[in-house]
């Protein structure tokens, strides 16, 4: 569509499947619906419907051979307040306007008319989304992965009921693939002809974009494997990712289905932000790729333990919390850091540029900034870094990706100007790179998803069960690092390394268990793509 054109108002008289008669006037921000009066009723309703809600538009010729209308339907998803539901907070909330079109006696006009005005308001709809990078191109084909186990088990209808309609709406068509196993999604992306798709979704928690991620960056062809956008819809108990997006776009903080439909209609929009990735480093040499935290101790354990109580679903956490408040436990190990302000010659590695091919079929392409081509393949874990996830029996898989240059192999000192942490009695230690690590957890309201940094938080042995229960509650509301509760630590940093001393314990990535020892990690600022608003 001509962009000149697009920019002048379309007016235009419709009636609704009742007969009430509707002016609409299109502008390139609004649609706006008046409602006419009639002979009796003289008065006029008047409504402004904001394009940047909308997410599709369709136009259909009459099923009824005697009738010559067409008829156009527009979805909006707008932020609205359920009053029916007593303290419900404002979330997006479907609404469909349908008008019939009968310009003309001649259905083909009508038809023609009514595609018409799809067409522009679809225009008008995703040409103002400017935004960070580009739009996943149109028309879209997505792959849809979803994990039926995730959460309390009902991804796939909570799929079904609150997602399929709206990829329907917004002319998204995609290929389902529900996972049958652990690792299966991770496989299926490692060999997948990524160029049938414009972006993977998993409708799961943050496990199953683990496995994604993981799986894109064993691929030979990583570098632009990566660069494909990811989309999350949250399905888990967690859904950390899910949730960051959503504070990231300005929405209103929201969870369960809320938060379902404001990743979906973000989806639909298709406006594509960068991702940063931490590579992690094990003791045995595995390497592997984390967009959201690395937690040892409290956060860990809570995590892992709480697995029993799936299924009430996010709560699973508080109750995990309780739990672990009641024997409180002390981490020994050494937590070591390169502080991300200080101005050193190993700057954060970053992609500087994108440029990205909008409604072309090649793939996307970028200039590489810290890191060059013969780098790739080495990594300060070990230049033979054949990756085996510890949980699987599963032959070993070479993990792809920059060089580590941040790192020295974990069985030497960190270089001498990284900052060591005095303490070696840790309650709790976690790195993270998105602003939550729960739905209702907001560990680092500072994070961007691509500013390149890891925010590394440590709680010390000595703080009362009541302080870290503060803590946490504060934390729901992302205070918690102004409570200035002397037994916290924050720092920003670019790479870190913990070394636990207790024999046993536990250490998750993105929410899973990794094998327990020592660990290191570097962020790569801007490394993935991710669907957001
Ligand atoms: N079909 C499947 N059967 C068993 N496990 C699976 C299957 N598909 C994925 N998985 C694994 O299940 C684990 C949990 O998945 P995921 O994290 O997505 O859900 P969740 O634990 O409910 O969510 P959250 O992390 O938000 O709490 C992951 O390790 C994932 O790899």
């Amino acid at each position: 569509m001509d962009p000149a054109a697009a920019a002048l108002p379309m007016r235009g008289e419709f009636t609704s499947s009742s007969r009430f008669r509707y002016a609409l006037l299109l502008t390139d921000r609004e649609l706006v619906v008046q409602k006419l009066g009639t002979a009796r009723r003289k008065s006029e309703t008047v409504t402004v419907m904001d394009l940047q809600d909308c997410i599709g538009c369709r136009a259909r010729g009459a099923e009824d051979g005697a009738d010559t209308s067409a008829s156009l339907a527009v979805y909006f998803y707008p932020v609205r307040t359920r009053w029916a539901r007593l303290c419900s907070s404002p979330a997006r909330r479907r609404l469909e306007h349908r008008f019939r079109v009968a310009v003309s006696s001649d259905s083909r006009i009508n038809l023609e008319e009514a595609e018409r005005w799809s067409r522009a308001i679809r225009y008008r709809a995703y040409h103002r989304t400017g935004g960070v990078c580009a739009d996943v191109r149109r028309p879209r084909r997505f792959l849809v992965l979803i994990n039926p186990h995730s959460g309390k088990g009902q991804a796939l209808t909570l799929f079904s009921n609150h997602v399929q309609h709206m990829l329907q709406e917004a002319d998204i068509t995609y290929t389902l693939q529900v996972t049958e196993r652990q690792n299966h999604a991770r496989e299926l992306v490692r060999e997948a002809d990524l160029s049938q798709w414009d972006a993977v979704v998993v409708m799961s928690g943050d496990g199953l974009l683990f496995e994604v991620v993981n799986g894109l960056m064993e691929r030979e062809d990583w570098e632009e494997a990566i660069q494909t956008p990811l989309g999350v819809l949250p399905g888990g108990s967690g859904n950390a990712l899910a949730a960051s997006i959503n504070y990231y776009s300005g929405s209103q903080p929201v969870s369960g289905e809320d938060l379902l439909v404001s990743c979906g209609f973000m989806l639909c929009k298709g406006l594509v932000s960068h991702l940063d990735l931490t590579s992690v480093c094990l003791a045995s040499n595995q390497r592997l790729f984390s967009f959201l935290s690395l937690a040892w101790g409290f956060v860990a354990d809570v995590d892992i333990e709480s697995e029993k109580y799936r299924h009430v679903g996010a709560a699973r956490f508080t109750m995990g919390t309780i739990v672990r408040l009641t024997s409180l436990r002390v981490y020994k190990g050494k937590l070591a850091y390169l502080p991300a302000e200080e101005p050193h010659s190993h700057s954060s590695p970053t992609m500087s540029s994108v440029s990205f091919n909008n409604g072309s079929n090649s793939s996307s392409v970028y200039l590489r900034n810290s890191y060059n081509q013969n780098q790739l393949l080495h990594n300060s874990c070990n230049s033979n870094n054949a990756y085996k996830p510890n949980w699987t029996n599963e032959p070993p898989v070479t993990m792809q990706g920059p060089r580590d240059s941040l790192l020295v192999p974990l069985d030497q000192p960190v270089p001498a100007h990284w900052t060591v942490v005095k303490e070696e009695d840790f309650v709790l230690v976690m790195a993270v790179y998105q602003s939550h690590l729960a739905e209702d957890l907001i560990a680092a309201p500072a994070s961007r998803p691509d500013d390149g940094v890891i925010h590394l938080m440590y709680v010390k042995a000595g703080i009362s069960r009541r302080a870290l229960l503060r803590l946490f509650l504060a934390m729901e509301k992302g205070a918690h690092l102004s409570t200035n509760c002397p037994f916290v630590g924050y720092v920003k940093v670019q790479a870190f390394r913990l070394e636990p001393f207790s024999p046993t314990g536990t250490i998750t990535v993105d929410g899973e268990v990794v094998e327990y020892g020592p660990v290191q990690a570097q962020i790569y600022g801007r490394l993935a793509r991710i669907v957001s608003g």
